[in-house]
C-alpha cells in the first residue's frame, strides 16, 4: 500500500519546507522535492496543498479508565484513544497505577488487558509507583524490561499515591541504576492536607477552595525537594503537569545549572485560570485537577518557559469525570470531587492556537507536542518525525480553517468540555496512523485493536 501526501508544508522540530511524503506500507519511504513521485504509482493520493503535514502528536500524559476517589476516569482506551485520533494525536502514554499493596507487574497485566484490542493509535505505559519497599524496587527492573521505562511518583495524596522523601530517595536511585526517569506530581500533600482540613471546618466546601488550598507556593516547594533528591542520587527527574511560575523557576534554575531536570506543562494551564473553578453553581467542578488552575499570572510564565525549553513537553493529563454523578460527588465538599479534566482530543490545536497567537514557534509547536516527547520517553525516531524509517504517524493540519471547542461535537465520552465556545484557528483535516487513514475530514475510518503496545527503552535519550 503506497500513500503519497502531496503539495504540504512538512513540519519538523527546526521548521517546515514544502515536500511530498511517500508513505510505503506504516512506514514513511521518502521526503522528496515536490512532483518527485508520479501519483499514479500511489493508491492513494492525499493533496496537502496549503496545510501543514506533521508527525502525528504524542500525549505522553493520559489516565483512561483510572480510578480516583471511588470512581474511573469515563473514557475507556477505546473511546479516548479515537478522541485523541480526531484530535491528531497518534501515541498515548498512559499511567498504570499500582495500587498500594499489590505489585508492579501484576498492575501492568491489568494495564494491558484494558488496552490490547481496543486502541485506535499506539499506546505505551508509565507505571505509577504508590508503594515502595524491596519487592517493588526489583520489580522497576522487570518493568524496564518490559518496556515500561518511566515512573511516576507523588508528593501529594497522603494516604494514596503520597511517597515520602525516603521513599523518592531509593526509587530515584533504582532510576539512577537501571535508566529509567523518575516523574514527579510535586505539590507538598502533607501541608494542602492541613489547609483542606482548615478550609471544610470553617464551612467552605465550594470548588474554589481546591484551589485556595493548593496554593502555587506550595508546587514550587515540592519542585525544589524533588530536583534536591534527583540531585543527591543521580536520577533524571521529569516534572509532571507544572503549573506555576514558582515551579518553572526551580526547573528553570536547575537546568541552568546543569541538572538532567525536564517538565510538562498542559493546556489547561495555558488557557484556563482559578476564575474557571471560581464559576458558580458547583460548575467549578469541572476545572477541579491538581495542581489547581492559577491566577491568570502565571500563564505568561508558562507560555516564555515553553520558548526557552525549561518546558520542553505540552501533555494533557487527560483524566476526565463527568459532570453529572461523578464531579457531583464533591458537592458540599470540594476534596471529594474527582481531581481531573479532559483535554486529549484539543492538545494539537489549543498548541496551534498559541502558534496563532504569536506565543510560540510552528517547531515549537511540533516540538513541545511531538518530537520531544518521543526522545525523551524513548520512541524516537520511530514516532515524532517525519522521516524516511519513521512510522507514518501523520496528520494533515489546515491552518486557516475554523471551530468552535463544544461538547455536543467532541469525542471523548464526557458530557462537558472545558474550552466549551472556545473558537480555534485550525483543524485536523486527516490522520494517519502508522499508514492507515484513521481520520479523514471529520470521518473516524480506524478501528479498535488498530494502536500497538509501544515498548520503550530510554538509555538513548538519558546517556
Ligand atoms: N491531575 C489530576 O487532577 N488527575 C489525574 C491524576 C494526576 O495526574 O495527578
Ligand atoms: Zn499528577
Ligand atoms: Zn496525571
Amino acid at each position: 500500500m503506497r500513500t503519497l501526501i502531496t503539495g504540504g508544508t512538512v513540519l519538523g522540530p527546526s521548521g517546515g519546507v514544502v515536500a511530498d511524503v511517500l508513505v510505503e506500507g506504516e512506514t514513511v519511504a521518502a521526503v522528496a522535492t515536490p512532483g518527485t513521485f508520479a501519483p499514479d504509482t500511489a493508491d492513494t493520493v492525499l493533496d496537502a496543498t496549503g496545510k501543514y503535514v506533521l508527525p502525528g502528536g504524542i500525549d505522553a500524559h493520559t489516565h483512561m479508565e483510572m480510578p480516583f476517589g471511588g470512581t474511573f476516569s469515563a473514557d475507556t482506551f477505546e473511546t479516548g484513544t479515537r478522541a485523541a485520533a480526531f484530535g491528531g494525536t497518534t501515541t498515548i502514554i498512559d499511567f498504570a497505577v499500582q495500587p498500594k499493596g499489590s505489585s508492579l507487574l501484576s498492575t501492568l497485566d491489568k494495564w494491558h488487558e484494558k488496552a490490547g484490542g481496543n486502541c485506535a493509535v499506539d499506546y505505551g505505559f508509565h507505571m505509577i509507583v504508590s508503594d515502595v519497599n524491596d519487592e517493588t524496587l526489583k520489580e522497576m527492573d522487570s518493568c524496564v524490561d518490559a518496556g515500561v521505562s518511566s515512573f511516576k511518583m507523588f508528593m501529594a495524596y497522603p494516604g494514596v499515591f503520597y511517597s515520602t522523601d525516603g521513599e523518592i530517595l531509593r526509587a530515584m536511585g533504582k532510576a539512577t541504576e537501571n535508566g529509567s526517569m523518575i516523574m514527579m506530581h510535586a505539590e507538598n500533600g502533607i501541608a494542602i492536607d492541613q489547609l483542606v482540613a482548615k478550609a471544610l471546618a470553617e464551612g467552605h466546601g465550594e470548588p474554589v477552595q481546591h484551589g485556595y488550598t493548593r496554593p502555587p507556593e506550595l508546587e514550587g516547594e515540592a519542585t525544589s525537594r524533588a530536583i534536591t533528591l534527583a540531585k543527591v542520587t543521580g536520577s533524571p527527574l521529569y516534572i509532571v503537569h507544572l503549573s506555576a511560575a514558582q515551579a518553572l523557576s526551580a526547573v528553570a534554575e536547575a537546568r541552568d545549572n546543569g541538572q538532567n531536570v525536564f517538565a510538562e506543562t498542559c493546556p489547561q494551564y495555558l488557557y484556563l485560570s482559578i476564575e474557571d473553578l471560581a464559576k458558580p453553581e458547583f460548575e467549578g467542578a469541572k476545572y477541579v485537577a491538581s495542581p489547581p488552575l492559577r491566577e491568570k499570572s502565571h500563564q505568561t510564565d508558562l507560555w516564555r518557559g515553553l520558548r526557552t525549553n525549561d518546558l520542553s513537553v505540552v501533555s494533557t493529563d487527560h483524566c476526565p469525570f463527568c459532570f453529572k454523578d461523578q464531579k457531583e460527588l464533591g458537592k458540599g465538599d470540594f476534596s471529594k470531587i474527582p481531581n481531573g479534566m479532559p483535554g486529549v482530543e484539543h492538545r494539537m490545536d489549543l498548541l496551534h492556537q498559541g502558534v496563532v497567537a504569536g506565543e510560540i514557534s510552528l517547531a515549537r509547536w511540533v516540538e513541545t507536542c511531538a518530537t520531544t516527547p518521543a526522545r525523551m520517553f524513548g520512541l524516537f525516531p520511530r514516532k515524532g518525525i517525519i522521516a524516511p524509517g519513521s512510522d507514518a504517524d501523520i496528520v494533515i493540519y489546515d491552518p486557516s480553517a475554523r471551530q468552535t471547542i463544544s461538547a455536543r461535537t467532541h469525542h471523548m465520552a464526557v458530557d462537558y468540555s472545558a474550552y466549551e465556545g472556545m473558537t480555534i484557528t485550525g483543524a485536523v483535516s486527516t490522520v494517519l496512523s502508522r499508514g492507515t487513514i484513521v481520520v479523514d475530514r471529520g470521518d473516524y475510518l480506524g478501528r479498535p485493536g488498530h494502536g500497538t503496545f509501544l515498548s520503550r527503552d530510554l538509555s538513548q535519550y538519558l546517556n
